[in-house]
């Protein structure tokens, strides 16, 4: 069957919550295209740990199983992460269901997310050659659904300061604009991963990032691009400043900011508003706005996150391997 959940955005669009049956236990989640594991905050983490959360407990699901041996560890792009043990239960989202599906039970986990207490574990949706799990990798619950699904697909429908939707197993034509446009995915480095070898700021010229590569992750907030496209974009933007106190790019929080259009896989170039790239304000005043679009390392691997996924409809298909894409509607 298929499955549909709401993508509720934390203040700020920092991360979006989904609603994630374990063992007929209910707990808001966050969806990763980024990573390969799901691990949850639980009743075995520390009380301080477990403090503001909601946690699953292993003990009063009746399906719950202990993968016996099996450990896991974690660490993200952000420096964040999270350990533990392993388990198998039912979970279910938004209807579509794994029976046997590997749950990580974190017994250590970073202080960023102990502090962010509206967000109980990660969903990962990258591919399962990501997952942690030792001595036997597991799969992702969507690896382990898509022979269930009508469609080998799901969808991220993320909206600004508004709540959107993860489907899994139908693409719903009504959230989009036009037809998608689809790009074949390089799947070896284990992430939803492409060519974006063009850009074009506002209404100037296309300009090339040759071997530009990006993938799609919507368990990172910003867009991180390479620091020829941020810089082309910045350099439109009055004041727009690199401020390394902050650790980032930072403008008026009145400035007029343009859209930025990134090519995907050479068949489509995705919009981004510029409305979205102001991200947030750094000071209390509201002065001085910190960038959706910050900058990577020069020719490394672009991160296009939930500042692309607030103007782009995006469908990941597990069956051939390709992503499509649309305005949202
Ligand atoms: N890209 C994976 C990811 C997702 C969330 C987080 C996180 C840290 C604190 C709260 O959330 N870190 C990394």
């Amino acid at each position: 069957g298929t499955g549909v959940v709401t993508a509720t955005p934390e203040q700020g669009d920092v991360e979006y919550l989904s609603p994630v049956t374990i063992g007929g236990q209910t707990i808001n989640m966050d969806f990763d295209s980024g990573s390969s594991d799901l691990w949850v905050f639980n009743t075995e983490l520390a009380a301080g740990s477990q403090a503001g959360h909601s946690n699953f407990n292993p003990e009063t699901s009746t399906t719950f199983q202990l993968l016996q041996g099996a450990s896991f560890e974690i660490s993200y792009g952000d420096g964040s992460g999270a350990a533990g043990n392993v388990g198998t239960d039912t979970v279910n989202i938004g209807g579509a269901t794994v029976t046997n599906q590997a749950v990580e039970l974190a017994t250590a986990v970073s202080s960023s997310f102990v502090q962010d207490t509206q967000s109980n574990g990660l969903v990962g949706l990258a591919f399962s050659k990501l997952n942690t799990i030792k001595p036997v990798q597991q799969k992702t619950f969507f690896d382990n659904a898509i022979a269930t699904l009508p469609i080998p697909v799901f969808t991220a429908d993320l909206r600004h300061a508004a709540v959107g939707a993860y489907e899994f197993g139908n693409i719903d034509s009504t959230k989009f604009n036009g037809s998608l446009s689809w790009t074949d995915v390089n799947a070896t480095s284990g992430f939803w991963q492409f060519s974006s070898q063009q850009f074009a700021v506002g209404t100037g010229p296309t300009m090339n990032l040759a071997g530009g590569q990006a993938i799609a992750d919507t368990g990172t907030t910003l867009m991180i691009a390479d620091p020829s496209i941020v810089n082309a974009y910045y350099s439109q933007v009055q004041g727009a400043v690199n401020n390394e106190t902050v650790g980032g790019v930072t403008f008026p929080c009145a400035a007029q900011l343009p859209d930025l259009a990134v090519d995907i896989g050479g068949n489509y170039m995705a919009t981004v508003r510029g409305d979205d790239i102001n991200f947030s304000p750094v000071d209390a005043a509201g002065t001085t706005c910190f960038g959706g679009l910050q900058a990577g390392t020069a020719g490394g691997l672009q991160i296009y996150g939930d500042i692309m996924f607030k103007s782009q409809f995006v469908a990941f298909n597990g069956g051939n391997n390709s992503i499509g894409m649309a305005p949202h509607q």
